[in-house]
């Protein structure tokens, strides 16, 4: 670690705070959204009188709504990557929070409303690929953003999206244990996300206020033009950091010059470098640089996604009676969870393997080894494979090693891609590995198919 003498320093970690909260409020809302999907299926599937004959309509709910969250994810974190240098940062993040609370609201509101079944379908449908949308810009622009700071932050902002899954696990485990009826358990899994996504949205306004995110979010040149850039662009530590205005005001007041120790960490390529859009690399030109670790996130996610949570919610407990009720939302949900997030906290203080190592990519090939292991498990009903692991404990176990791995392994490659390329294009590998994320949820999301008939 090196040293760097014109740095501040993170007091208090507020920054670092600042970006596990935005982690949190980027997959918090979703993740809400998903575990009441007993309420929207309970109000979809309940039997409408039709010509006199009692009528249920198949919606196929938990089959549009996976593919109307991921159409639009893959789409937007793709768009952003090329798009995001065209409109302003606060709007792309400030403005995607603003609808996914409105949206949010919405969804709340509905609880309360009667509302014929096919509306009531269309509104969801609606409202889930807006949220989605709006997450994807989210995500892939603050993915960019993080990737400007020290590598050990954009560990933190993924620790945060972890405990978000560990909130939504929780929260389906109090609901199944106080019994409440499905309208007032929705309307928690609603009116949750409100008060998270406003929270976020102060978080990321107090952001532009703070030296420390000023120092790096501004090597890149992101809050002007001009003048800064050619302060800047020498590589030479600036005693004064003179900052101008952001393009909306918010940027104003900064204190000039760093009294500020090193922070004890190095930026990602060492010297401060302006931004000059039209010496930004191309998408490509950075794709190229960073291709190993758009191929590993994009592989953590496609065998994780491919057996969770489509094969390990079918799994039974070998202990029937009451355990059987609470069995899947813990053994399943809160330990995948709960170790996913450890295995993306770990990587705050573990860099291994390094970002050049060719055991990396090897490793995370190795993980397919989770997919036979867990359809080997208790999964029922089943049609061609044997169960050899049928125990609670086992099934623990192994999907404890499967979600520390996965959150580890997605966690590293998230970390170290702005680390491959020059300061300047760190924003263009963030939004870019953004895309390959979702390009891994969504082709595990397939896979899992295929894959639950094979057991
Ligand atoms: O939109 C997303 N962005 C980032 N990670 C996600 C998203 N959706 C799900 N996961 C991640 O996928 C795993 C299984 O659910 C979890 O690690 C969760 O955090």
């Amino acid at each position: 670690m090196t040293g760097r003498p014109d740095a501040p320093q993170d007091r208090g970690c507020v920054v670092g705070t600042i970006f596990f909260i935005l982690g949190l409020g980027t997959l918090l809302p979703w993740n809400f959204f998903m575990t009441a999907s007993l309420y929207f299926q309970g109000r979809l599937n309940s039997t409408e009188l039709s010509n006199g004959t009692a009528e249920q309509k198949e919606y196929y709910f938990n089959n549009w709504m996976t593919f109307l969250s991921q159409l639009p994810l893959l789409l937007f974190t793709f768009l952003n990557s090329f798009l995001y240098q065209r409109i302003s940062e606060t709007i792309r993040i400030a403005g995607s929070l603003v609808f996914i609370l409105l949206l949010f609201i919405l969804t709340a509101v509905l609880v309360k409303v009667d509302m014929d079944q096919d509306l009531f379908f269309s509104v969801t449908m609606a409202t889930i690929w807006f949220i989605n949308s709006f997450g994807a810009v989210l995500q892939g622009s603050l993915f960019g953003l993080v990737g400007l700071l020290p590598l050990k932050y954009s560990a933190v902002f993924m620790s945060g999206q972890g405990l978000a899954g560990t909130f939504a696990a929780i929260a389906m485990l109090l609901s199944l244990a106080s019994d409440v009826d499905s309208e007032s358990a929705a309307l928690g899994y609603f009116i949750t996300p409100c008060v998270g996504t406003l929270i976020t949205l102060f978080s990321y306004l107090l952001l532009p206020r703070l030296e420390f995110a000023q120092y790096y979010l501004n090597r890149s040149g992101k809050y002007e033009e001009g003048t800064t850039d050619k302060l800047l662009n020498d590589g030479t530590p600036v005693e004064t950091l003179k900052l101008n205005g952001h393009a909306n005001g918010s940027l104003t007041d900064v204190k000039p010059g760093s009294e500020a120790e090193a922070e004890g960490e190095a930026c990602p390529g060492g010297t401060r470098q302006g931004r000059d859009p039209a010496g930004k690399a191309s998408v490509l030109e950075v794709f190229k640089k960073i291709w190993v670790m758009a191929f590993c996130v994009t592989f953590v996610f496609s065998v994780t996604l491919s057996v969770f949570p489509a094969i390990t919610v079918d799994v039974q407990t070998s202990f029937p009676g009451k355990w059987e009720r609470y069995f899947i939302a813990v053994c399943c949900f809160l330990v995948f969870n709960i170790n996913d997030w450890l295995g993306r906290t770990v990587t705050t203080l573990i860099h291994w393997p390094g970002k050049d190592s060719r055991l990396f990519p090897l490793l995370v090939v190795s993980r397919v080894v989770f997919v036979p292991l867990l359809m080997l498990c208790n999964v029922q009903k089943r049609s061609y494979l044997p169960v050899w692991f049928s125990h609670d404990a086992a099934f623990t176990v192994i999907m404890a090693l499967f979600s520390v791995s996965s959150g580890y392994f997605v966690c590293l490659s998230m970390s170290y891609a702005p680390q491959l390329v020059e300061p300047k294009d760190a924003e263009t590998a963030g939004a870019l590995m953004t895309f390959f994320l979702a390009l891994g949820l969504s082709i595990g999301g397939a896979l899992s198919f295929p894959l639950r008939r094979l057991v």
